[in-house]
């Protein structure tokens, strides 16, 4: 910042009496030709400081409209492309539209190509984005070998059999479906009640073929990342060839690919044009290299039966609600780092457990362990097996009491 010079100092008239009538006139003379030349000198001094205020006051009125604008406006998503002499290369996301514009000198400084910024209706850039708010990170759950194996999901052989089958053994040995003359699967689509082991299974077969799992869930495409579904999913499959081998697995696919309905709702639009990006990835899938799809939905019946086509998800694995011997090798999976009494059943508290899902019998495991914990035992016993299913009923019960009084 520049500091503005002293003022001049005030004139002084100093009358000696001994002077003769001649000096003093010449001093007055002198004093006041120096009152003279301060006071132009203070003149430019004021133009001066009435330029700058000038200048300053633009710059205010330009920030307060900047911050209206800001204030008032949406804002478009867009990526920068390249910055240039001329201004920036941005590019819209949605439209793909590639427009030269100008950011503030400030904000140019900090711009690099791959930039996410906030751009305004006449394409000014307003703001850079940080990661937090990148919804391709946000969307996307990357996890390069994820925790889950295949002995820790019960109850469900036949299907991990069967994954392993379409996913695995295309990723570990493609050179023998090849030599054979067949196509593997070109998506697997898990379908069946919540809580299952839907995601556990994607999860396990990325883990044991040694691929990055890539996961995007359906529903907050279309609820979180509104006007960017179809970007995302491009996104998604860009990502996945960069990261191959991999697994990719759209969880509640129903969100995305639901049976058309009459609605023109701009919504639907959206949905829509997900959807067909979603259908145009796979059907441009053959040379994506070592990438497997697969999806999951509790809601077979509504999906649109274009995704159920072959080179799409021509795979369809049911994953059932797990019967009596199911449920005790669930909990006996949910069980085995606890301290359980000896001569406790597991069989014989699962058999107690019909209609109970793998996630269902997972909480009733940790809640008979809250059971002996709070009665300041270290082991847990069959009858703590009980009471978390009293509790888990009861608690299912006054949810379902609250829904109805709800309704
Ligand atoms: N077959 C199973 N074996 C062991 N644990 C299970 C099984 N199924 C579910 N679980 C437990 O329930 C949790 C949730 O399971 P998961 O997310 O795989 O279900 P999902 O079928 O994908 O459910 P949703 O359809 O609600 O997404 C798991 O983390 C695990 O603790």
């Amino acid at each position: 910042m520049s500091h503005s010079p002293s003022l001049p100092d005030r004139p002084r008239l100093e009358l000696d009496p001994e002077m003769s009538e001649t000096e003093r006139l010449e001093a007055i003379r002198q004093h006041y030709r120096r009152i003279l030349q301060v006071n132009d000198e203070l003149e430019d001094r004021l133009d001066d400081a009435q330029d700058r205020r000038g200048e300053l006051k633009t710059d205010v009125d330009e920030l307060k409209r900047e911050n209206e604008v800001l204030k008032t406006s949406s804002l478009y998503i867009a990526s920068v492309e390249e910055i240039t002499e001329d201004g920036v290369v941005i590019k819209q996301h949605g439209n793909n539209q590639e427009v030269l514009t100008q950011a503030s000198t400030t904000l140019e400084s900090d711009l690099r190509p791959g930039d996410r910024v906030a751009i305004n209706d006449s394409f000014a850039v307003q703001q850079v984005l940080d990661d937090e708010t990148d919804s391709r990170a946000q969307a996307m759950e990357v996890t390069e070998s994820p925790e889950v194996e295949y002995a820790d999901i019960g109850g469900i052989d036949d299907q991990i059999r069967e994954v392993r089958e379409a996913v695995e053994d295309p990723l570990d040995d493609p050179e023998q479906f090849e030599a054979v003359g067949v196509d593997p699967p070109s998506g697997v689509l898990l379908h069946g009640p919540p809580g299952t082991g839907k995601t556990m299974l994607a999860k396990a077969v990325a883990n044991e073929s040694d691929a990055t799992f890539i996961k995007m869930a359906g529903s907050e495409l279309v609820r979180k990342f509104i006007g960017e579904g179809a970007r995302l999913v491009r996104d998604l499959f860009e990502l996945a060839a960069e990261r191959e081998p991999a697994v990719i697995f759209i969880d509640e696919i129903d969100a995305v690919a639901a049976k058309r309905t009459d609605s023109k709702t701009s919504g639907d639009a959206e949905v829509q044009r997900t959807m067909m990006q979603l259908l145009s990835e796979m059907d441009g899938f053959d040379d994506r290299g070592e990438v497997r799809i697969m999806a999951a939905t509790n809601r077979f019946d509504m999906l649109d039966e274009a995704i159920l086509r072959p080179g799409r998800f021509d795979r369809l694995i049911e994953v059932p609600e797990p019967n009596a011997e199911g449920r005790a090798r669930i909990l006996e999976i949910h069980t085995q780092d606890m301290n359980v009494a000896e001569g406790t059943d597991v069989s014989e508290v699962a058999a107690e457990l019909d209609g109970y899902s793998g996630a269902d019998i997972a909480s009733l495991a940790t809640e008979a362990g809250m059971f002996a914990v709070r009665d300041g035992r270290t082991e847990v016993r069959q009858a703590d097996f009980e009471a978390a299913r009293e509790k888990l009923q009861d608690a299912e019960q006054t949810e379902e009491q609250v829904i109805n009084y709800q309704y």
